[in-house]
């Protein structure tokens, strides 16, 4: 009996000469959140399309369970859910309905059908537009609310394995912590999960363990204290140049730097608290002399980490400081 409700092993997907995913290797234990991230074609659906047996890998192993996903899909697909990165296609519809009919697929009565129904609504906030009907184009519903009803269509049967590609795409801050909530809820539930985001400050908060792809590779694992790689007490120094502008050398910097990541036209600097007087005087003389346009101070970030080991083809994503 495996203790692992996914391992996959030596995974290869190649499109032509694109190689989507490249041996990757990772696990997801019951109870445990794990998050997957990588920037955009990095291959995070690439792997979970395998996971869930609508794509053949050509090289490695993923298993399900004790069920070899390879050879029997559908036997695997009954032990996973899965919310597709794709809108689901729930036109004519209500959530209501829309998440009755996933639980009634999946062998609930109709009054429990119902009843979940019910209480996913009240978990996800949704209640207002439950007997909303989602019509073509987009109208009638929003993109939020349909999404959160997908996310509702894939828990209302629980899952010894959850996958989530990008649950949380176009959902308000507010109703984003709710589902953030709701998918820790399902680990701490015994449900493992695979979590595919782009949201890394978000998604440190409730991952056990995250993965990172960069070009079909992994280029990182472990839990998120353990990549940031950092102190706690550590700082983000966040340098804003002018357009065009040169970035400041960092060795000549009166403070200790841990690492430096260029995203576009922000510097981020890494350093230690006991410095932070000295960053702050250091960026108030760059900015005195117009060499920077503004900068930064806060907690040094898991997101830090993230685009340090993803820096070549870096954008910039998630929160932005305010600068000063
Ligand atoms: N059906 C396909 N045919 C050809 N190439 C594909 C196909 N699916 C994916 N690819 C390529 O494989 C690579 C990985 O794509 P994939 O969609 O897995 O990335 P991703 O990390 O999920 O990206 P995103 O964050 O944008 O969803 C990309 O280069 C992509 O263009």
């Amino acid at each position: 009996m495996s203790e692992d409700v996914l391992h996959v092993a030596g995974l290869t997907r190649r499109f032509g000469a694109v190689v989507a995913n490249d041996d990757i290797s990772l696990r997801v234990r019951p109870g445990e959140v794990v998050g997957l991230l990588g920037h955009n074609g990095a291959g995070k659906t690439t792997l979970v399309s395998q996971v869930v047996g609508l794509l053949r890998p050509d090289a490695g192993r993923i298993t399900v369970g004790d069920v070899d996903a390879v050879a029997d899909p559908a036997a695997a697909r009954r032990h996973a859910a899965l919310q597709p990165q794709a809108q689901a296609p729930i036109d004519g519809l209500t959530p209501r309905t829309a998440i009755e009919i996933a639980g009634r697929l999946r062998g609930l009565s109709t009054r429990a059908a119902r009843a979940a129904a019910e209480d996913l609504a009240a978990e996800l906030d949704i209640g207002p537009w439950l007997d909303r009907r989602a019509l073509p184009d987009g109208r009638g519903l929003s993109g939020g609310i349909r999404r959160l009803t997908a996310f509702a269509m894939t828990v209302v049967v629980p899952t010894p394995l959850l996958v989530l590609d990008e649950p949380t795409n176009d959902i308000d801050a507010s109703r984003r912590r709710l589902l953030w909530e709701a998918v820790r809820r399902r680990g701490d539930q015994g449900c493992g999960v695979l979590l595919v985001t782009h949201n890394v400050t978000e998604a440190e908060r409730i991952v056990d363990e995250l993965v990172v792809l960069d070009r079909g590779r992994v280029v990182a694992a472990g839990s998120p204290g353990r990549l940031r790689g950092t102190q706690d007490t550590d700082l983000r120094l966040e340098l804003l140049l002018p357009p065009d502008g040169a970035a400041p050398d960092a060795t000549d910097a009166p403070v200790t730097v841990h690492r430096t990541v260029h995203v576009g036209r922000r510097v981020l600097l890494t350093v230690p608290a006991a410095e932070a007087a000295t960053a702050v005087a250091w960026a108030t003389t760059l900015r005195e002399r117009s060499r920077i346009e503004g900068y930064a101070l806060a907690p040094a970030t898991l997101e830090d980490a993230y685009l340090a080991l993803t820096a070549a083809d870096a954008a910039p994503s998630g929160q932005e400081p305010a600068h000063v």
